[in-house]
């Protein structure tokens, strides 16, 4: 479906009862840690998304054999810690910032050569991020722009790498990730220090897999650490991935701006490092509660139910941003329908996703009629906007091209989304989901 055209029009209210696919952080966590381990991973509701399915890709390269007997079903037949192999080939990651990074740490641990790289996007991404502490703990990567873009060429020598107690500027769990990751192949215990709490997926899921690993209980005094001991047996597990609440806010957004919409988005993933989304829209005026509540594989998860409102605009920033950082562009959506102005900070983040959100957020929507003021770290959005359809473009980026989407469900006329075929990253099935929910 990449580069294709889609239009989207408001066609009415969205009724149902739905579930969205899996968890992609989850899923990419799943596969690799599954690769690691010793014994079979069983993966059930897996995201089919292109992203996980590259980091499958690069597993079968190194040796991993996985199986995929239907689209959500994944077994990986793990080999341990020490089990990859030398790839024969460039592993390619595609559109995956999460593969890149996550692999860099576990590819800096072993005894083997490989190079990374990735689609156009990808190669514009920052990696010295990642490359500059994994160097610190000895690694050998080389790269462009002295090492801080892919192509990425990591030369493992096997030796154990020194384990590090590092300070990240950024609250980014790629980054804390790669480092843990790379921590298993320490040589004692290695610390991740972030200025606020990234997801934590990552100390989740190694901790059922066996992985001894300690997080910060009192932030106020000993600020947000992970630490990591190194060389653990892992082993095989059956994880269930729950819905990926980034896909269900598209769905809470437009159910609460379409009047008369009411939508049950069943077993979604509310773990707290994520869920600023449901936070702000209750703040902004939204009707959305949770219900079924449980824990599923170490995961909180609920059935969410979203009714349409009226919206007021808001204020986001500070440590609410790594809470709701990829929910951004839908967020200003719903600013857009709000009545107000929602002022958006901290969020320079955003200027290094798979496309700089920020200035084609805005550039996109003013072409719908939005007035956006952008700032280096986020943006002004004035609310109660008349948005007329368009012409638009998600230049590549999933997110962009469903927050596009669902601005046309509320735009007079129909909108035309150009490359909208880049849903499949994250929502595969997104636009059929919205026709179905409208009949
Ligand atoms: O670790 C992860 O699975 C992710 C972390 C976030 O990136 P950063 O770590 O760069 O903030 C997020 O934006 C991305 O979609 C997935
Ligand atoms: C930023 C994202 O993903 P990644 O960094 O894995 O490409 C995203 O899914 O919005």
């Amino acid at each position: 479906m990449q580069g294709q055209d889609v239009v989207v029009k408001g066609l009415g209210p969205l009724q149902g009862d739905l579930t969205v696919p899996g968890d992609k952080s989850i899923s990419h966590r799943a596969v690799m840690f599954g690769s690691l381990a010793k014994g079979q991973t069983r993966i059930k509701n897996f995201l089919p998304g292109q992203d996980c399915l590259s980091t499958i890709a690069c597993f079968r390269k190194m040796g991993i054999a996985i199986s995929q007997p239907t689209a959500t079903e994944v077994i990986v037949q793990g080999q341990g810690l020490q089990g990859l192999q030398e790839p024969g080939d460039v592993l390619d990651v595609g559109n995956s910032g999460t593969t890149m990074r996550l692999m860099t740490g576990i590819l800096s641990g072993q005894p083997f050569f490989s190079v990374l790289t990735g689609d156009d996007s990808i190669r514009s991404r920052p990696m010295g991020r990642v490359t500059e502490p994994l160097k610190k703990m000895g690694a050998t990567i080389l790269g462009r722009q002295d090492s801080k873009k892919a192509p990425l060429a990591v030369a493992g020598t096997g030796r154990p790498l020194q384990a590090i107690d590092y300070s990240t500027p950024v609250a980014s769990a790629q980054i804390k990730s790669a480092i843990l990751l790379a921590g298993l192949y320490g040589d004692g215990i290695t610390t991740v220090r972030e200025p606020h709490r990234s997801r934590d997926h990552t100390e989740r899921m190694l901790t059922a897999f066996g992985a001894t690993i300690r997080q910060s209980t009192n932030p106020s005094v000993e600020g947000f650490f992970s630490s990591i001991e190194s060389f653990p047996t892992l082993q095989g597990q059956d994880i269930e991935v729950p819905g990926d609440i980034s896909s269900a806010a598209f769905l809470l957004v437009a159910a609460s701006i379409v009047p008369q919409s009411q939508l049950r988005i069943r077993n979604v993933g509310v773990n707290p490092t994520r869920d600023g989304i449901i936070e702000v829209l209750q703040a902004m005026g939204s009707s959305i509660q949770q219900e079924n509540e449980r824990i599923v594989a170490g995961e909180p998860v609920a059935d969410l139910i979203v009714k349409s409102a009226s919206l007021q605009g808001t204020t986001i920033g500070g440590d609410l941003i790594p809470r709701l950082i990829d929910e951004i562009p839908i967020l200003a959506v719903a600013a857009l329908c709000a009545q107000g102005k929602t002022v958006i900070r901290d969020a320079a983040e955003l200027r290094v996703k798979e496309s700089d959100r920020i200035a084609v957020l805005a550039g996109e929507l003013r072409k719908m009629g939005a007035t956006i003021e952008e700032h280096p770290d986020g943006m002004t959005i004035c609310g109660f906007q008349r948005l007329q359809g368009a012409t638009v473009e998600s230049k590549g980026d999933h997110r962009i091209a469903m927050a596009l989407a669902i601005a046309a469900l509320v735009a007079e006329g129909s909108t035309t989304i150009q490359d909208a075929g880049a849903v499949d990253v994250s929502f595969p099935g997104f636009f059929s989901t919205l026709k179905l929910l409208q009949q």
